[in-house]
């Protein structure tokens, strides 16, 4: 199975590197790419670490090289949030590179499985969807939007909460992925029960939990390092389905027939050709059902933004 990264010299790709590196079946290759020079100096470092992953590295404006071959594409190449932005702020620069890099793997490896970091995830995943569309190749079981960093907050913040053991915790977080988009089902949380209150508070913890890092690297970056391993979550995930083991299930952001919306965030069972089937997310509380309701105009013109941008 090969792995290509683009965005791999930035906060999230050096991270993730690094975890594939080293937990990647043995047999894997990785396939490093970014704009920035340092990449194949990346990939010399990664490669000193004794793992049965192969490892190289490219830089400089064309990521041909790095996609020949890719099973799997992982894209977080753009720019982060600082304090005081929405995710949204970043469509003017991420929505060209994110279509830039997509037209590169529609001519080079367009039977990839394609999981999108960059945001606004809401609408770079359209972006992308349509820019496969045009190039003939789209495969609407191999676009993924990566959403399990907010899974993995849940997972966190309600096992820290109520004292559960990260081993048995689930939570499902459905929608898009940025402010109301992410809705937290805690209904759905086993083991776990939550006052009115605890709901609205821990609903809005997860929700924000993006803004909170972005202010406490007061003008550094974003998530890196959770992303790093929520992605790696997720791509590990992929690689396991690909290789034909049953019962994968992550959420994930689909265009996957949702009544809600075209791209939609919701539980996905990850077969042998990328989506296997999209399942439903279950019942939700007259809370969730209210912030379903309230969040999905905002979900909506996301996406219409990407789909416009590149018609
Ligand atoms: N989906 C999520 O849950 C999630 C979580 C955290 C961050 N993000 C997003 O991921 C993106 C990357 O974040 P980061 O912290 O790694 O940023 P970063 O600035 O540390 O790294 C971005 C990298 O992209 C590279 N790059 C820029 N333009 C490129 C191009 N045209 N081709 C190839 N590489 C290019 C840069 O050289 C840099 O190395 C941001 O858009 C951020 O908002 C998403
Ligand atoms: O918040 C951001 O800008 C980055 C990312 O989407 C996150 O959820 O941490």
């Amino acid at each position: 199975m090969k792995v290509a990264v683009l965005g791999a010299a930035g906060g999230i790709g050096q991270a993730l590197a690094l975890l594939l590196k080293t937990t990647l079946p043995a047999g894997s290759a990785l396939s490093l790419y970014d704009i920035a020079p340092v990449t194949p100096g990346v990939a010399a470092d990664l490669s000193h670490i004794p793992t049965g992953v192969s490892v190289v590295g490219f830089g400089g404006e064309d990521p041909t090289a790095a996609l020949e071959g890719a099973d799997i594409v992982l894209i977080s190449a753009g720019v982060a949030r600082k304090p005081g932005m929405d995710r949204a702020d970043l469509f003017n620069v991420n929505a060209g590179i994110v279509k830039n890099l997509i037209e590169k793997v529609a001519a080079t490896c367009p039977t990839a499985c394609i999981g999108i970091i960059t945001n606004p995830v809401n609408t770079t995943v359209p972006i992308a969807a349509e820019v496969l569309k045009k190039a003939g190749v789209y495969d609407k079981k191999k676009l993924f939007g990566i959403t399990t960093l907010d899974v993995i907050r849940g997972e966190t913040f309600i096992s820290e909460a109520k004292g559960i053991d990260l081993a048995d915790i689930k939570v499902p977080v459905i929608g898009g992925h940025s402010g109301v988009t992410i809705l937290p089902l805690l209904s759905q949380v086993v083991g776990a029960s939550f006052t009115d209150e605890e709901v609205e508070k821990m609903t809005h913890r997860i929700q924000n939990a993006g803004t909170e890092v972005v202010e406490a690297k007061a003008g550094g970056g974003s998530a890196t390092l959770s992303m790093g391993q929520a992605a790696c979550r997720f791509a590990l995930s992929l690689v396991d389905a690909l290789s034909g083991k049953a019962d994968v299930i992550e959420y994930t952001y689909v265009d996957g027939g949702s009544e809600h919306a075209q791209f939609f965030a919701q539980p996905v069972l990850l077969g042998k050709n990328g989506v296997e089937k999209v399942l439903p997310y279950g019942e939700l509380s007259a809370f969730e059902q209210n912030a379903m309701d309230k969040m999905l105009d905002t979900l909506k013109g996301d996406i219409k933004l990407g789909v416009e941008f590149v018609k």
